[in-house]
């Protein structure tokens, strides 16, 4: 169990995260996301004692670290895996993986389950860079620490390696059963793989919670626009039922928001439909996502909302269609 309380941290008179609280369950795997520049390999790296921290305190079961009482990196129990994969190039992957090991049994079994028997004697500059992840990832695993910390582990791979090894590091964790803090820029990557996810800006955490919560009952509109495709159409809330434009839905008021609101749709809330009469919106752009479109709206009083339709269905850019909201569950619902 790692947790966090009241964390600050200055890189000079910046203060680039501040008063941050947060646990990390056992086995748990927490994503963490958030804009570019908003903190996240900073808090990787002060947790993993790279960099001293100003306030607040990390505490693990074997250790506490303040910012008088820092503890060496070497005494954290931790493992990185970096998006660099950080491999000694003269050593063999099973030299790698071994690397400091007193055990070298321990190894075997994530060359094993990573799937690098094969590759067990060939040195890293003939491995591509998913083998090479697989490798750093059995290495940290192989030293069994107690808690693992991944910065952008699959930014450097293609699209359908990310998606594969996703899991891979995802199922290899959970193996262990060790709990990690995983940081990406990838939303889809943090709703499908995290246990949950915590979602930063300007080294603030904004949201944690499990990734349904945060996609469908986000706590701001920053978490919303964050973490998909948003668009917002006004409403009256009341009695948790919302009327809108193009339809009543259920709706949930953030903050105990009532009366004028703005109701988050997600473009899976969004029917489109295309027909001779009835239409009340014209499309204005579609992109094509191999089995869907995903499609914009602009509505008779201005509004654009997107929704995403079958592949089946093709539509352009000025064709006049129908939209209406089609959810039984609880949209949420912000103050205007
Ligand atoms: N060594 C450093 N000295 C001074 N400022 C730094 C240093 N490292 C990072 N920063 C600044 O701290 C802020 C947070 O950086 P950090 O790398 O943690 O962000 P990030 O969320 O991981 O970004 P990205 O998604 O682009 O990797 C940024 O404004 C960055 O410019």
């Amino acid at each position: 169990m790692l947790s966090v309380s009241q964390l600050s941290i200055d890189y000079g008179s910046n203060r680039v995260v501040s008063d941050l609280n947060l646990t990390l369950g056992e086995n748990e795997i927490l994503m963490l996301v958030g804009p570019t520049g908003c903190g996240k390999s900073t808090i990787l790296q002060a947790l993993a004692g790279l960099i001293p921290i100003s306030e607040g305190e990390i505490n693990a079961d074997k250790w506490r670290a303040t910012r008088n009482k820092s503890v060496p990196p070497e005494k954290r129990s931790v493992g990185m895996v970096f998006q660099d994969f950080a491999l000694f190039p003269h050593l063999t992957v099973e030299q790698n993986i071994c690397f400091k090991l007193k055990d070298h049994s321990v190894a075997d079994h994530w060359i094993n389950l990573l799937g690098l028997e094969e590759f067990r004697t060939k040195k890293p500059a003939t491995l591509s860079g998913g083998q090479k992840q697989r490798v750093a990832l059995a290495r940290t695993l192989a030293h069994q620490p107690d808690f693992v910390l991944l910065d952008e582990p699959l930014s450097n791979l293609d699209a359908a390696l990310k998606d594969m090894l996703r899991w891979d590091i995802r199922n290899a964790l959970k193996n262990a059963g060790v709990p990690a803090i995983w940081v990406t820029h990838d939303q889809e990557e943090a709703l499908s793989v995290g246990d949950r996810v915590g979602v930063l800006k300007g080294g603030q955490i904004q949201q944690i919670d499990t990734p349904e919560k945060c996609f469908s009952t986000p706590e701001n509109r920053f978490v919303a626009r964050f973490l998909g495709e948003a668009s917002f159409i006004k409403g009256t809330l009341n009695n948790g039922q919302a009327l809108t434009d193009i339809g009543n839905v259920p709706a949930h008021g953030v903050d105990c928001a009532q009366g004028n609101v703005d109701v988050l749709l997600r473009p899976d809330d969004v029917l489109l439909v295309q027909s001779s009469i009835g239409n009340n919106g014209e499309v204005i752009w579609v992109r094509f996502e191999g089995g869907s479109r995903l499609c914009a709206i602009k509505l008779a009083c201005g509004t654009v909302v997107t929704s995403r339709v079958s592949h089946e269905l093709v539509v352009h850019p000025g064709d006049n269609v129908h939209v209406s909201l089609s959810t039984s569950h609880p949209l949420a619902a912000f103050k205007n």
